[in-house]
């Protein structure tokens, strides 16, 4: 795949120890605040440039066409460039040594040089066909760069970080997992995918991992790099690596992946195609994925409540004589759009009216464009004779440890994570008898917005008195964006799970709310027209 010479957002970064020209040692850039070594293009020419991070403005250039790189020690190594070729020599003018902190840092960025140097020359010779060009990554091939800047964006920010940080039940889960599983880690190489505030690669660490590579896209690698420097004892077998899973370099295959990926409904962020890329990338064959599968759960419910407050909500529409307008030909299209967001809270598993469902979704081996189209048939038997208001779903996902199995689950009536469940309402709500068969389809098809279009359909047969031979069919249908769903966290619950509250207070002694990780990032990500709600409040 080929790209305009504008890909300048493509970049990977490096933390080293000091950097200095060997010509002048006055220039060195040394260990008083971390030095970043940022391989990325100037003016069409791939480069690798070395600053103090806290002085980006200050920078060795290396053009990486002429240079070339050479280990001096496991921590050293010395950079010749600026050559010119005379008949058969070639001669360097510049050289520059590179101190690492630790081999691995050292390894990781000689691989990083290598694979850039590629880059040149793949577009070398795109130039001379006058096309200059550079290798997509399939990140960029899929994902619109507009939400890809805001989602690193939201991601760079530590508040963020603390939000899922303090979801307990979703880190505690992990560290338990990660813990009570230190068979799978002790003396292992470990890859971090998408890392965030690199929590999970010390946890590795802690569970005695020989080393992990923290690899995150975000501003955030820098706040890990701090950190897991801040951690000396685990931090120095982590090595965090900023740039895409798509795009990176490692200098070794991982015998194990770590990774939160899930998004609302398990697969919003399409993180997951990303987990999976680095599975088929990073990890030895038969290595561990923790977590190594997910499981989408979904079963008909019954809210009348609900559905009146969604109704309601398009009523405004209504009216005939707003300061003399009338505003109903806009009516139909209000109630289309309240009823084609999905509504995220926390709810009574009673509204379930039949046994869920599930679809399965193995990280281990599914293929990554098999995320791009997921196709559910529903069926169920209602246990109740209500009317029924749509769909609701909720993930839950596997540690499958050599020692323990643990499940993190997302599900109604167990302690609520900053994912809550979620639910597609039929605009059409169908009547069922006890006993009676609901069949359907949930289809959702990936966007290039890191989210998904639901189309879901569902459908009861009538039989009896007054029915007719082939029955009464009832069906309807919604179309729905996952990108955009309504948060009704903050509204009044009519159901306060106890156990939940008792949970939450004795896992966090300060009062914290977790807010849902995808409304902070819908608040980031929603183009303003596209934000219903705040349209209309
Ligand atoms: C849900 S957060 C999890 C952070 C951390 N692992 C934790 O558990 O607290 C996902 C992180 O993955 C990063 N990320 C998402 N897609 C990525 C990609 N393609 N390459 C590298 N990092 C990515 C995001 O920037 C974000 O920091």
């Amino acid at each position: 795949m080929e790209v305009a010479v504008g890909q300048k957002h493509k970049q990977l970064e490096f933390a080293v120890a000091s950097v200095s020209e060997l010509a002048s040692p006055s220039s060195k850039i040394s260990t008083s605040s971390t030095v970043v070594a940022c391989f990325g293009f100037d003016s069409g020419v791939a480069e690798v440039r070395f600053y103090r991070e806290s002085n980006p403005d200050e920078a060795l250039h290396v053009a990486l066409p002429t240079s070339r790189l050479f280990k001096l020690s496991p921590v050293e190594s010395v950079c010749i460039s600026e050559g010119s070729e005379t008949g058969k020599q070639q001669s360097y003018s510049r050289a520059i040594t590179i101190q690492f902190r630790k081999d691995e840092e050292s390894r990781a960025f000689h691989c990083a040089f290598e694979q850039w140097k590629k880059e040149v020359v793949i577009q070398g010779s795109c130039f001379q066909n006058g096309t200059l060009s550079a290798s997509k990554s399939k990140f960029d091939d899929k994902i619109e760069l507009s939400s890809a800047k805001m989602y690193f964006h939201y991601y760079g920010q530590l508040l963020h970080q603390q939000n899922m940080l303090q979801d307990y039940v979703r880190t505690g889960t992990y560290y338990a997992a990660v813990i009570e599983n230190r068979t799978d880690f002790v003396g292992r190489v470990v890859v971090d995918v998408g890392a965030g505030s690199g929590i999970l690669s010390l946890f590795a660490a802690q569970a005695g991992a020989k080393h992990v590579y923290a690899v995150e896209a975000s501003e955030m690698a820098e706040y890990a790099r701090k950190l897991i420097a801040g951690n000396p004892f685990l931090g120095e077998r982590i090595t965090v690596v900023k740039g895409k899973i798509e795009e990176v370099e490692l200098p070794e295959k991982a015998d194990i992946l770590i990774s939160e990926p899930m998004g609302t409904l398990l697969v919003n962020e399409r993180m997951l195609e990303t987990y999976v890329i680095a599975r088929d990338r990073f990890l030895v064959p038969n290595g561990k994925m923790f977590p190594t599968n997910g499981r989408i759960h979904m079963a008909p419910f019954s809210d009348e409540y609900l559905f009146v407050e969604i109704a309601n909500k398009a009523l405004f529409w209504q009216q005939q004589d707003y300061y003399g307008v009338d505003l109903t030909p806009l009516y139909g299209s209000a109630f289309q759009g309240y009823f084609s967001q999905p509504v995220v809270d926390a709810f009574d598993p009673r509204v379930l009216v039949a046994p869920a469902i599930s679809h399965v979704i193995d990280f281990t081996s599914i293929k990554e464009e098999d995320l791009y189209e997921i196709d559910v048939a529903l069926k169920f038997t209602a246990s109740v004779g209500v009317r029924i208001h749509g769909l609701a779903c909720w993930f839950d996902v596997l540690f499958d440890g050599s020692t323990v199995q643990r499940w993190l689950t997302t599900a109604p009536g167990a302690p609520t994570t900053h994912w809550y469940q979620l639910r597609c309402i039929l605009s059409q709500p169908l009547y069922v008898m006890p006993g009676q068969e609901i069949t359907g389809q949930l289809h959702m098809i990936a966007h290039n917005a890191q989210s998904y279009t639901i189309h879901l359909t569902m459908s009861t047969k009538m039989w009896g008195p007054g029915a007719g031979q082939g029955g009464i069919l009832q069906t309807s249908s919604c179309k729905l964006d996952l990108k955009e769903p309504y948060y009704r966290m903050s509204q009044p619950q009519p159901y306060s799970n106890a156990q939940d509250q008792l949970t939450q207070n004795l896992l966090n002694t300060q009062e914290i709310q977790i807010q849902s990780r995808d409304e902070e990032l819908s608040e980031w990500m929603q183009e303003p027209s596209l934000n219903f709600d705040a349209e209309l409040h």
